[in-house]
């Protein structure tokens, strides 16, 4: 047999304590009032008898305790939903205020409560003797449980994100609140519905305060009994309380319930079968691309942080413009700008085609946005989710349906129709976004680093997908990212930036291969530095081979004593019988498998990286020579270190 453990142990404590201070109790004060003689016990007989008197002499209290508990359900839904959104959503000094505020009931005790109401208000007499005078107090005391317990799980999903995707399809404020932010609210909302009726049903000492021989509620009656030592119709009076409470804790569980189920139904995800590129399917919707233009679009916020210096920028119809940048540089603001979700500072202007857009907020602007985050609807299938903005924009329930089943098998996630959101992988909650900002035919594609959350193997195969549906699309579209590889992947524009503004734009092979500046080249791959003397002949190279100045575009006008070159790894070409223009000493070579990458350190001491050919082995402490074509090198003023 198994010994003991500290936890069965404890497991039988609790039992014990919950049969002996709650089970027995209340199924004896049960059975009191359904006994013929309480004193007796259930063997004087059963009996309905007391629960009959209590309903002939009492019904008024348990019906006004239930009207009661009603209404301050309702009362405390329709402003506690809002305070605690408004509490989690709005940070400021009144929402703390407002916070606090609804502290105070919970630390101020029932009858101080009561007291504080009977002093200012008992003197409306229609008021006093009416129920609505519990009904008062009972609202103030059940409040802050309603907003607590909504404001808890509002905090943990993420709100702001959830309705800026509900607003870029197009909701207005409270089609989001209705649809967004009140369903995924809803275990919070449940379980404060269920503490405030059952605490407003049950409560006894703020509604003895204010209550009036004609405003008795049930706990009221219930301690009159038992104060009269009429047990068996207090115990009776217990019965109702039970069948007040037991049917709605049911529905509740029921409600409740109904989010576990699908989450217990969750099948593993399979990131495997997405890591193939999969092509999309026909029919792809019409091309609806719209010009862009941004006008001295900056952008200061509360705090002083400048989010964007000023920014011209255009972007054609039909074209792919990538804003591509360290972190924090400014191109999510700028993305944001786009979709309306940011106003530029004054004097800014958006504008789509020759609409000026600027003062038009997100949901009126038709823009498509893909988030790092998906934004999907937790509380909607895909399907739905995809139906979203049709239904918010009044599209007919068949045309939407048909635009559904068009999304679902371009996307190829025909067979994910009906699941929830967090039965899906990352991978095919990306798809769904995408199919989610399509349908709706936008007249702007904005996606905001949208594969930065997947593995590299399913990004990679992702971004060739995306490159392929904005071709085939051919919708305007603005990709945020701080990856390379996908910028010039999937840009017809790149625009690199840095620090809130633009350092440089345009082709992927222009920004490559001509870099503006250090920054640029650096940001875009890998780059080395060559320190050069200029001299009247020509450019010294580190090593002493001399460059003709007309070899390499600006030279000529280089008035500088020096000058630094840059050139890529793969452009240098590592000479077999010693004779390029460069010597070096390896440092490191690691294969890797399509080429060796080599450390170079060449004779003024500087480090360089080149690519060499996988068919030749390089051993450290190798002498090399290579020679760089001058188209490959660019020029910048000034020397800095490799
Ligand atoms: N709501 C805000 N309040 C204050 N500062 C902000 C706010 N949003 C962004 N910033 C600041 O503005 C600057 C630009 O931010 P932005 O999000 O545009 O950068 P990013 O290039 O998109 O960065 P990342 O790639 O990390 O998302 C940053 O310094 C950031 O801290």
């Amino acid at each position: 047999m198994k010994k003991p453990t500290f936890l069965w142990a404890a497991q039988l404590g609790l039992t014990l304590a919950c049969g002996a201070f709650l089970i027995i109790p209340v199924g004896q004060s049960v059975l009191t009032g359904l006994s013929a003689n309480a004193f007796k016990g259930v063997s004087s007989g059963l009996t309905l008898r007391w629960v009959c008197q209590v309903w002939s002499l009492y019904s008024d209290t348990i019906w006004r305790s239930l009207l009661i508990a009603l209404v301050c359900l309702g009362c405390c839904l329709v402003v506690g939903i809002p305070a605690a959104y408004c509490m989690v959503r709005l940070k400021s000094r009144w929402t703390a205020m407002l916070e606090e505020l609804l502290v105070l009931p919970l630390a101020v005790p029932g009858l101080a409560i009561a007291l504080g109401l009977l002093l200012n208000y008992g003197g409306f007499t229609w008021f006093r003797m009416s129920w609505l005078f519990i009904l008062a107090g009972h609202v103030v005391f059940c409040l802050p449980f309603m907003v607590r317990s909504v404001a808890a799980v509002m905090a943990m999903v993420d709100l702001r994100t959830l309705e800026e995707g509900a607003a870029s399809l197009g909701a207005g404020f409270l089609t989001r609140f209705m649809t967004v932010i009140v369903p995924n609210a809803r275990p919070g909302i449940l379980s404060g519905a269920l503490m405030v009726f059952t605490l407003s049903v049950g409560e006894f000492n703020l509604t003895w305060m204010l209550h009036t021989p004609l405003t008795k509620t049930l706990p009221v009656g219930l301690a009159n009994s038992y104060a009269s030592m009429r047990l068996e119709i207090g115990s009776a009076y217990t019965i109702y309380f039970f069948a007040l409470i037991i049917p709605l804790l049911t529905a509740m569980q029921w409600l409740g319930s109904r989010t576990i189920a699908t989450v217990a139904a969750k099948e593993p995800a399979q990131d495997g079968k997405e890591a193939q590129a999969m092509p999309l399917s026909s029919p792809m919707p019409e091309a609806r691309g719209v010009p862009v233009r941004l006008r001295s679009c900056a952008k200061t916020f509360p705090d002083g942080t400048t989010g964007l210096k000023p920014l011209d920028l255009t972007i054609e119809a039909g074209q792919t413009v990538v804003l591509l940048g360290p972190s924090g540089c400014g191109k999510t603001t700028a993305l944001r700008l786009i979709a309306g979700l940011e106003t530029p500072d004054s004097g800014g202007k958006v504008l789509f085609g020759d609409t000026d857009v600027t003062g038009v907020p997100i949901e009126a602007r038709n823009v498509g946005m893909v988030f790092q985050n998906y934004a999907l609807f937790p509380n909607l299938s895909v399907s739905r989710n995809i139906e979203y903005g049709l239904r918010v924009r009044g599209d007919a329930a068949p045309k939407r349906a048909e635009r559904v089943r068009e999304m679902l098998a371009m996307m190829r996630i025909g067979h994910l129709a009906d699941r929830r959101i967090e039965q899906l992988s990352g991978g095919q909650r990306q798809r769904v976004a995408l199919a989610r900002a399509i349908a709706v035919r936008p007249r702007v594609l904005l996606l905001d680093e949208p594969l930065t959350a997947l593995d590299a193997k399913l990004r990679h195969s992702l971004r060739e997908e995306i490159h392929t549906l904005l071709t085939r699309l051919g919708i305007t579209a603005v990709y945020v990212t701080h990856d390379q590889g996908e910028a010039m992947a999937l840009g017809d524009v790149v625009v690199v930036m840095n620090n809130g503004a633009v350092a440089q734009q345009g082709s992927p092979r222009d920004i490559y291969c001509h870099p503006a500046d250090p920054f640029v080249a650096d940001f875009i791959g890998t780059v080395n530095r060559l320190r050069c003397a200029v001299h009247e002949d020509g450019i010294l190279l580190p090593g002493g081979h001399c460059l003709p100045r007309r070899s390499l575009e600006g030279a000529n006008r280089a008035t500088a004593a020096s000058l630094t070159l840059l050139f890529r790894p793969e452009a240098a070409e590592i000479m077999a019988n010693g004779d390029g223009q460069i010597r070096a000493e390896i440092l490191s070579a690691s294969f890797l498998g399509d080429r060796n990458r080599l450390k170079v350190t060449l004779q003024d001491g500087s480090v360089c990286t080149l690519d060499a050919s996988a068919g030749r082995e390089f051993t450290p402490g190798e002498t090399i020579s290579f020679t760089v074509p001058p188209r490959a090198l660019s020029l910048l003023p000034g020397a800095s270190a490799c």
